[in-house]
Order: C-alpha cells, then sequence, then structure tokens
C-alpha cells in the first residue's frame, strides 16, 4: 500500500551495537513512499527540514505528512520476534506445573489440531497479528501448525496487517499422537510447498511476507525428513526455524533418536568429537545454516556451540518460555562470547508473553541467575560471573539488531540509518508535572501515556532503562512497517 513521503520529528533512540544506545533529540527523519529512510539530520526543526532539507530531496510541502514526537515521547525500531507460534496465542498463560515434553502433550498438539478448522484459525490468527503489533512487533518469525491451509491464511492476514513476518508450516513426521502427524516426509514437502507457492503469490518480492522451513524439533522429524528440508532450504535460499537443546529430557530422546547409524554422522572435529549431539544431528541433516533460526540453546554444550557459531546460525534466546516450562538459563554472555548471533523470542506459548518488551526484560534478569549460578557453583570468578548480566541497553540491541540479523533483514531493519526502511515504533511514557499528576497534552507533555511516570529528572538511559522495566504495549502509541502505520493506541 502506498504510503506519503513523512517527515518524523522527535527523540529517536535506537542501537549502535550492543555496546551503544545512541540519542538523536530534535532529529528529524525523512521516509519516503517506498517506506525508505533518506536523510536523518540533528538539530532539526519543521522550519529547517521544510526550508533546506526539502528542497535537497526535491520533495514539495504538500506531498509530505509530518508525525511529531510529543515532549518524552521517542521514536524506536520496531521489535523483532524470531521464535513465536501463533497458533498457540490462546494458550499464553496456561501451562500450569508442565515442563516441554508433557506440555507439549497435554496443552499444545490439541490446541494446534483444532487449527485446521477455519474459522477457529482466522480468529486466533488475526487476533495474534493485532496483539503483536500492539506491542511494537513489526516482524515476526512464526509457527503455525501442519495444516497448509491455515498456515497460508496467517500469511495472508500478516500481509494484510502489513506486518512482517516469516511463516512456517509446521513439519512433524514421528513422534507426535496420531491425530497431529504428518503422514510421511512426502506429504511433509508437498504440504509445505503448497505453502510456499501460496506465499511467493501472495507477496512476490517477498518485503513483507516470506516462508520459512520449520521442522519442529528433532525428536518429531526423521533424518530423511529433515534431510529434504535442508535441500529444499537450499535450493530456494529459504530461512529454516527449529529448537533446538530445550529441555534435558528432551535432549536424552534425540541422544536415542538418532545414533550416528541413523544420522551417518561420526565423530569429527567440526562436531566436537559428538556424532550424537542435538547441534551434529541438525548438522548431519544439513540444517544447520547461516539463514537458520535455533529457539532456546538452553544446554548446549561447548562443542555443540562451536559448531553453530561455525555454521553462523542464529540463536532466539527465549527466557519467558525457558522460565514457565522450567526449562533452564540460557547464556547468552556466553554465546555472544563463542561469536554466535543472538535474539529474542517470545516463544507464545511456552512464553506467557507476546511481548518482545517483556522478553527484553526477562533476558536481563535470566541473565542475573546465570551470574549468581555460577558465582555460587564456583564455576567463575566474581568479576567473570559479573559479566553474565546483560543490560538494558544489550537486550535491546538483541530485541531489534540482533533479531534482523536472525530473520535476514540485516541491515534493512532494526534500526536508524539512510537506507534502512522505517519499522519504528512511537514509545510515550507519563510525565509527571509539578504537582504530581500527569501532564496532559495541553501542556506540551505526552498526555497519559500509560504507566511509566517520568518525573523529568532521569537521564534519557533511564528512561529507557524505566520503559524496559516497567512498560508495556500503553507505552507503544504507533507502530509503522515499510513506512505504513500498521498500529495506532487509541
Ligand atoms: N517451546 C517449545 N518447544 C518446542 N519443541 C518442540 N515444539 C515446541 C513448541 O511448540 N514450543
Ligand atoms: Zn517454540
Amino acid at each position: 500500500m502506498a504510503a506519503r513521503k513523512t517527515l518524523y520529528l522527535g527523540t529517536f533512540v535506537h542501537s549502535k551495537s550492543l555496546a551503544e544506545l545512541e540519542f538523536l533529540h530534535d532529529g528529524a527523519v525523512f521516509v519516503n513512499e517506498s517506506g525508505a529512510i533518506v536523510a536523518i539530520e540533528e538539530s532539526c526543526d519543521e522550519a529547517k527540514a521544510k526550508k533546506e532539507i526539502f528542497s535537497r530531496l526535491g520533495w514539495a510541502e504538500t506531498d509530505v505528512d509530518i508525525v511529531r514526537a510529543k515532549n518524552g515521547q521517542f521514536f524506536f525500531p520496531g521489535f523483532i520476534d524470531t521464535h513465536i507460534h501463533a497458533s498457540q496465542y490462546p494458550n499464553a498463560g496456561i501451562f500450569g506445573q508442565s515442563t516441554l515434553l508433557d506440555w507439549l502433550n497435554t496443552y499444545t498438539f490439541p490446541l494446534e489440531a483444532s487449527l485446521a478448522d477455519p474459522a477457529k484459525a482466522r480468529r486466533v490468527y488475526s487476533r495474534v497479528v493485532r496483539r503483536t503489533l500492539a506491542h511494537g512487533t513489526t516482524c515476526a518469525a512464526y509457527y503455525a501448525t501442519i495444516d497448509a491451509a491455515s498456515t497460508n491464511l496467517l500469511a495472508d492476514l500478516c500481509f494484510a496487517a502489513g506486518q512482517r513476518a516469516l511463516i512456517g508450516r509446521v513439519c512433524m513426521d514421528q513422534l507426535s499422537p496420531d491425530y497431529y502427524r504428518d503422514a510421511s516426509p512426502e506429504a511433509v514437502m508437498a504440504a509445505t510447498r503448497q505453502t510456499i507457492d501460496h506465499i511467493r503469490a501472495v507477496d512476490p518480492q517477498m518485503e513483507i511476507v516470506r516462508p520459512i522451513i520449520t521442522p519442529r524439533f528433532a525428536p518429531a522429524c526423521s533424518i530423511d525428513l529433515m534431510r529434504q528440508l535442508a535441500n529444499l532450504a537450499n535450493e530456494q535460499n529459504l530461512p529454516i526455524q527449529t529448537h533446538i537443546s530445550e529441555n534435558v529430557n528432551e535432549i536424552a530422546l534425540v541422544k536415542s533418536l538418532f545414533p550416528p547409524s541413523a544420522t551417518g554422522a561420526a565423530p569429527s572435529e567440526d562436531n566436537g568429537q559428538d556424532a550424537t549431539s542435538y547441534a551434529a544431528v541438525y548438522d548431519a541433516a544439513g540444517l544447520l545454516t547461516e539463514r537458520t533460526i535455533l529457539a532456546h540453546a538452553v544446554h548446549l554444550t561447548e562443542g555443540e556451540a562451536r559448531l553453530v557459531a561455525r555454521r553462523g546460525a542464529k540463536v532466539s534466546h527465549c527466557p519467558c518460555s525457558n522460565s514457565a516450562l522450567g526449562s533452564g538459563a540460557a547464556r547468552v554472555r556466553w554465546f555472544l562470547d563463542r561469536g554466535i548471533g543472538c535474539s529474542l523470542g517470545s516463544d507464545v506459548s511456552g512464553g506467557y508473553s507476546p511481548s518482545v518488551l517483556e522478553a527484553a526484560r526477562a533476558a536481563v534478569l535470566v541473565s542475573r541467575h546465570v551470574a549468581q549460578g555460577a558465582a555460587a557453583a564456583g564455576r567463575a570468578a566474581q568479576e567473570e560471573a559479573d559479566r553474565q548480566k546483560l543490560s538494558v541497553k544489550e537486550v535491546l540491541y538483541l530485541a531489534t539488531r540482533g533479531g534482523a540479523e536472525a530473520v535476514g533483514l540485516a541491515p534493512k531493519v532494526g534500526g536508524f540509518e539512510v537506507g534502512m526502511e522505517w519499522d519504528a515504533q512511537l514509545v510515550g511514557l507519563c510525565a509527571v508535572g509539578e504537582d504530581g499528576e500527569v501532564e496532559g497534552t495541553e501542556n506540551g507533555g505526552g498526555g497519559d501515556d500509560g504507566n511509566v511516570d517520568v518525573f523529568g529528572w532521569e537521564s534519557w538511559p533511564d528512561r529507557i532503562a524505566k520503559w524496559v522495566y516497567t512498560g508495556d504495549d500503553r507505552n507503544t502509541k504507533k507502530v509503522w512497517v515499510k513506512g505504513r502505520l500498521v498500529h495506532e493506541r487509541k
């Protein structure tokens, strides 16, 4: 849908690197009708933008919309959720005392199977797309179900709503219940090709929706199936998503299901002399590529981490899910130290929240447990243990730039730079006035912008920290994808 040229004015905040969050105050960002950022100016008010920059760009004032961040509001890149099961959204928050394998059988497979009903799928998928957009998720790597028709529907809905999405038809030909299992690798390949063809027809340039090859996880896939899916991804240059090393019982299951006789893998330098590790099984199938997103990776061994890093696969860290299902605490600093690209996943509904901001907050907290655990177990000196703690700016990097790397959209999205596309959110925090009341818009304040109270003396990094720790979708005022307004909070 054609957007108009737009001038955005105000404060812009984005990650330059893991170590640097950049603030641009009184800034101006110029976005063309294709949604691309064509100029960024510091200390540039509306008059200067019109007088100097419009003429440089050849823009006529009448062709340009203007969006101003109010006092205290700021523009931030849209969040990228690199692991979310759209089909599981109705179960968000419902997991009881379960852990991964019993959770799948008790809660997850019945719900996913029920989405073969098109009316139910439409209801669930419409809602999850609207809800994630409202939380500032401009791009999501979705798992649908094994049903091709409703997977195609998810792609249609994302495309219509304007949310960038990688859409995965879930592939699983073994071990799950009879009522929710693919009949054969051949049946999987046919259904998967059908969804790929559909998505290509919906969005031939694959600007908004793209297919992603989705073997559910090793226990649910035969080696034959995994190999065929890897070949398909390779032939069509498609991304891949799966789960890895989430839960200790799952890892034991993989070891028992895939002895070297099943995979043909032999101990090698590459697989750290362990041909039966989870990562080695995926590698033997050809699934570890630069375009692969591996969710969880909680219990990777040193040898597996080296293999994942060598293949350039990326990790989706899912701290809400890992905490809820008691899977463990993934060591994000440890991934980063080994050169593994890292991003954030909500993992609805192992994760209870569709919010990437919530995942960012949980990533900070879980990293404290990792640090404390390492120190208490004597695995690390205090200083090294403290280094495991992630900072606010680091988790915001994972939520944006790290996500863009994982989904193959870097450097197109994830930050504010000339040449990138305008995938952004406008965030507002409450400005508390001299009288202790929230300032209304009439005073130039942001109005009642959610539940984060800003008294005015906080530095900008502190305001961002307050947003990360105490903010939610009430603070997400507007959301754009590729220059198109896709959500506005009323
Ligand atoms: N968290 C999570 N882990 C899985 N492993 C295999 N399937 C799933 C799933 O749906 N969610
Ligand atoms: Zn998952």
